[in-house]
């Protein structure tokens, strides 16, 4: 489908959309199991609600993962331990495509790695703390996890921002990292120039489980529960090539429309780059002994024929490719607890060298990804031709 130009990339979402991005970001989370509006990847088939509507479209056989992930992990990975991932399309959304569990438990921790101890510690892939601080790169390069307690990053403006810590930006700050070109948030473009390298093995792996799309810039987002990432179409790319999006960690909510509705746009959004806002979950929230937890709320508002609401859990991965390239989406829930017990204790790193085992410089961050969903959105920013089709 060729892109619209009349897609704009500082729109504003429907009112429908964003009325249902807001139930869904306040529900409380003992709601969940009973909102029979989200669509669950993880009983596609069981479930009659939606579920029927769904058709597989695709399948990707064993042979063809492992031989991906063997090079990916530079490690054997016998065919037969992983099983035939099914692909799904809904009819409210053509052209969207849904994975459930198509990553493995090894290749969403080798995956982790690359990215966080491995490419948020290139200078060239820049990240949101980067917008206001200056960050403190190690010379030779480690990873930011093995770097001391007393890591400051100084603020570029010190009478807006106070000094931040490494475990207050690891902890919290940190709410995504630009891979290969690096897009800006601010103009809502790609700079001109030559696009930074995007990491080989990632590609490599990415274009030979999606081989309609040729990787070339990706946002790495990380959120904790509580965070969240408002309605907004991916529209600043040129080519109109399929959107991978793959999630590593706690489950989330994940609304996606093409609902066409128009409506007065709310107050207008601070200038800065996109929405994230970072509240205090529901759990890390003192209990409100006004409005008892167990109190039922509101009916959800309505879901249109185009509309689309679902959780997605480590592992799924959902592509946005024809009609749905430019669909509007968001986050409204990162749901705590939920991050698969094989990945919580992520990075589990042995001491950094020369730090001893209960010094003060020392940060163990092994349990970070508990808390923690990381989600790489994937995208071609030119048309190059050349680009195959299907598997
Ligand atoms: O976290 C997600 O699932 C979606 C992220 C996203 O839409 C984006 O980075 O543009
Ligand atoms: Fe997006």
């Amino acid at each position: 489908m060729p892109k619209d130009v009349a897609l704009e990339a500082h729109a504003t979402a429907p009112r429908s959309v964003r009325e249902l991005q807001k139930y869904y970001q306040k529900l409380p989370i003992e709601f969940l199991p009973v909102a029979s509006q989200i669509l669950d990847l993880q009983s596609i088939g069981t479930s009659d609600f939606l579920g029927n509507s769904l058709r597989i479209v695709d399948r990707i056989p064993p042979e063809t993962l492992s031989k991906l992930y063997n090079s990916f992990l530079e490690q054997k990975v016998d065919p037969k331990e992983l099983e035939e991932v099914l692909v799904y399309e809904h009819p409210a959304l053509p052209g969207l495509r849904l994975l459930p569990s198509l990553l493995s438990i090894k290749v969403q921790e080798g995956l982790l790695s690359k990215l966080l101890l491995r490419d948020l510690s290139n200078p060239e892939h820049l990240t949101n703390v980067h917008l206001h601080y200056h960050v403190p790169y190690p010379d030779p390069p480690k990873s930011f996890f093995d770097l001391p307690r007393s890591t400051t990053y100084t603020p570029k403006d010190a009478e807006i921002h106070r000094p931040l810590n490494v475990t207050e930006v690891l902890e919290k700050k940190l709410r995504w990292m630009t891979l290969g070109g690096q897009y800006d948030w601010t103009a809502k473009e790609y700079p001109d120039g030559p696009p930074v390298q995007f990491p080989q093995d990632i590609r490599d792996l990415v274009h030979g489980i999606f081989p309609t799309i040729e990787p070339e810039a990706a946002i790495c987002n990380t959120y904790s529960p509580g965070d969240t990432l408002s309605p907004h179409r991916d529209v600043s790319e040129e080519a109109d090539r399929d959107l991978v999006s793959i999630s590593i960690g706690c489950d989330a909510l994940f609304l996606i429309s093409l609902s066409e509705e128009t409506d007065s746009p709310p107050p207008a959004a601070p200038d800065t780059a996109r929405t994230l806002e970072s509240k205090p979950s529901a759990q890390q929230r003192k209990p409100n002994k006004k409005k008892a937890a167990t109190e039922p709320p509101p009916p959800p508002p309505p879901l249109d024929s185009k509309t689309l609401i679902m959780k997605i859990r480590s592992g799924d991965a959902v592509v946005m490719g024809g009609e749905s390239r430019w669909a509007w989406h968001g986050v409204p829930k990162v749901i705590g607890d939920t991050c698969p017990e094989e990945l919580a204790q992520w990075p589990d790193l042995p001491a950094p060298e020369g730090a001893e085992s209960g010094t003060d410089d020392m940060i163990r961050w092994s349990g970070w990804m508990k808390r923690k969903r990381v989600n790489l959105n994937i995208r071609q920013m030119y048309e190059h031709g050349g680009v195959s089709g299907e598997h």
